[in-house]
């Protein structure tokens, strides 16, 4: 090597080193800084992963959230070399959540992208603010009212679906059964098509394909070396995930074709159609389906994109039927497990409905208080959505702790749920916690099973109505018992909190 050679050898080795050295003192000022706030022990490249190496999936859960029994308030945790603060205290919560600076999702999220896409749940900036705009009134309470008719015969059939196990002393899973039901109510109301899955009597291939995407997804999060897009697409994982969104697509495609074809065919109350102006079809209130507001601002406004179409229609058919299946069955369980409890809603039932057998119309479910309050008590105890997260967008101090922009943060709602102060001998199934006079003095990011603040659910008011359409439709036609002990019965934590072991009842006829 000539002089000139060594020379520019040796600026080219300078200047990598300072590169790495102004690199790692950068590094580990963000790791100082994060590393004040309590947390495991934590290790170059694997961070605090350790802690999963070796576990199953159904670990996952229990390992996630160990420390919150330990560290009531904050902690962090190393994902390899990103590092998530977990917060617990409510007005931590409160100063993450009801923010509009902090409306991006956590880096986390990005492994559901090849499944949701961009969509509402997933999006952020001014497209989420689009979208969300646009789906909103789709949610309107004059919808929701002409949705309770698809509630409640959707659940007669699910109360069908279990006559086979009546009387008999035979304990089933009802887990599948309602996840098919709450499926079937998606599609009709927010898609506008029937799919009847309650009519098959094996596990419906999309309801199982969700499981298995949402597993993946997880997996994915808890083994760095899969991070790499290349990596994960040569995985097994990858295979896998290749496979299931195969099904989870064809069937939301299918949705949206069959859908566009009724339009154009005019065979629906899409508005906009003939049938618009009536106001009533099929002896019904006309329905606006999500997904007709959806292809009518792709149609005339060119909103949106067959694409954003899609994402959309993949996000709601996800969050609009395994949030609330797993809402259901939770619900059952506790209410199979306190027999005062399952007697005191029969009571208001008969006191709504006179022994008949009508459906649930809005009015009704708006009048079932004492139901309304055990769900909420078992969205507090099990609540669907455990945790969530978001990326800190400007630099936020959480009460001594500085957590610098760019970092994930996550919300333990399972533990923040379980906060002494507010709920009180936390374990004990209360629904009388929900009384108007025992909440004032809560704190109002106490309880947030459906999110809080500007990102909330939007789906709540919906899923209230149909989760109180369900179980008032079984517990009007069984007695339902349990066959496991509360502390046998784990949660097994994939994006939604479910029944690991399902929830296994006894039924018997009850007479109305
Ligand atoms: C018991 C049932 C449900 C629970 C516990 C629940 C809970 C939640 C929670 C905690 C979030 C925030 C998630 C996050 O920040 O990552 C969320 C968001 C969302 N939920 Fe629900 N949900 C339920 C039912 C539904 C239903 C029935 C629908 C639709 C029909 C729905 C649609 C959505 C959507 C689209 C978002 C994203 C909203 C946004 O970011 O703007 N959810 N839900």
């Amino acid at each position: 090597m000539n002089e000139i050679g060594s020379l520019l050898f040796g600026i080219l080795i300078i200047v990598i080193s300072t590169k790495l050295v102004q690199w790692y003192l950068k590094r580990k000022t963000y790791c100082d800084i994060l590393n004040r706030i309590p947390g495991p022990k934590q290790y170059p490249v694997i961070g605090t992963m350790y802690e999963f190496f070796g576990a199953s999936k159904y670990d996952f859960f229990y390992i996630n959230t160990k420390h919150s029994k330990v560290h009531r308030e904050i902690y962090r945790v190393w994902v390899g070399m990103e590092c998530t603060v977990r917060i617990i205290k409510p007005e931590y919560i409160e100063q993450l959540i009801d923010s509009t600076k902090h409306i991006q999702k956590s880096s986390i999220y990005r492994f559901l992208l090849p499944w949701l896409g961009r969509g509402l749940l997933t999006s952020f900036g001014e497209r989420w603010f689009q979208h969300r705009k646009i789906l909103t009134p789709t949610f309107h309470f004059s919808i929701l009212d002409t949705f309770c008719s698809v509630f409640s015969e959707n659940s007669s059939i699910l109360v069908d679906c279990l006559r086979k196990y009546s009387n008999t002393g035979q304990s089933f899973d009802v887990f599948p059964y309602v996840a098919r039901s709450t499926l079937d109510i998606i599609c009709e109301t927010a898609m506008g098509v029937k799919v009847n899955a309650q009519n098959e009597n094996v596990e419906n291939e999309y309801v199982k394909a969700v499981h298995e995407a949402s597993i993946l997804s997880l997996v994915r999060a808890v083994k760095p070396w899969l991070y790499p897009n290349l990596l994960f697409t040569l995985s097994s994982t990858g295979a896998k995930q290749k496979q299931v969104l195969s099904i989870l697509h064809s069937f939301t495609e299918g949705v949206i074709k069959e859908r566009k074809l009724a339009l154009k065919n005019n065979t629906t109350s899409a508005p906009g159609t003939d049938n618009e102006s009536d106001g009533n079809i099929y002896g019904r209130k006309r329905r606006l389906a999500f997904l007709d507001l959806l292809l009518q601002a792709n149609e005339k406004d060119n909103l949106l994109t067959d694409k954003d179409i899609r994402e959309e229609v993949d996000t709601f058919m996800f969050e609009g039927h395994d949030t609330t299946a797993s809402s259901i069955a939770w619900t059952l369980f506790f209410v199979a497990l306190y027999p005062d409890i399952q007697d005191k809603i029969v009571e208001e039932l008969k006191t709504i409905f006179q022994q008949s057998d009508r459906e649930a119309t809005m009015q009704d479910l708006n009048e079932m208080k004492y139901l309304e309050r055990v769900i909420k008590e078992s969205l507090r105890l099990n609540p669907s959505v455990n945790f969530f997260s978001r990326i800190i967008s400007e630099d936020i101090y959480f009460g001594e702790y500085f957590v610098p922009k760019g970092t994930n943060c996550t919300v333990d709602v399972y533990h923040l749920h379980r906060n002494e102060k507010y709920f009180p001998d936390p374990e004990k199934f209360d629904p009388d916690r929900f009384l108007i006079d025992n909440i004032s003095d809560k704190h109002p990011f106490s309880y947030i099973p459906f999110s809080a603040g500007p990102r909330n659910c939007i789906g709540q008011k919906f899923a209230m109505l149909e989760l109180k359409s369900e179980i008032s439709t079984i517990l009007r036609s069984y007695k339902i018992k349990p066959t496991q002990r509360r502390e046998d019965v784990h949660i097994c934590s994939e994006l939604v909190g479910r029944p690991y072991e399902g929830i296994h009842l006894i039924i018997e006829d009850r007479a109305f």
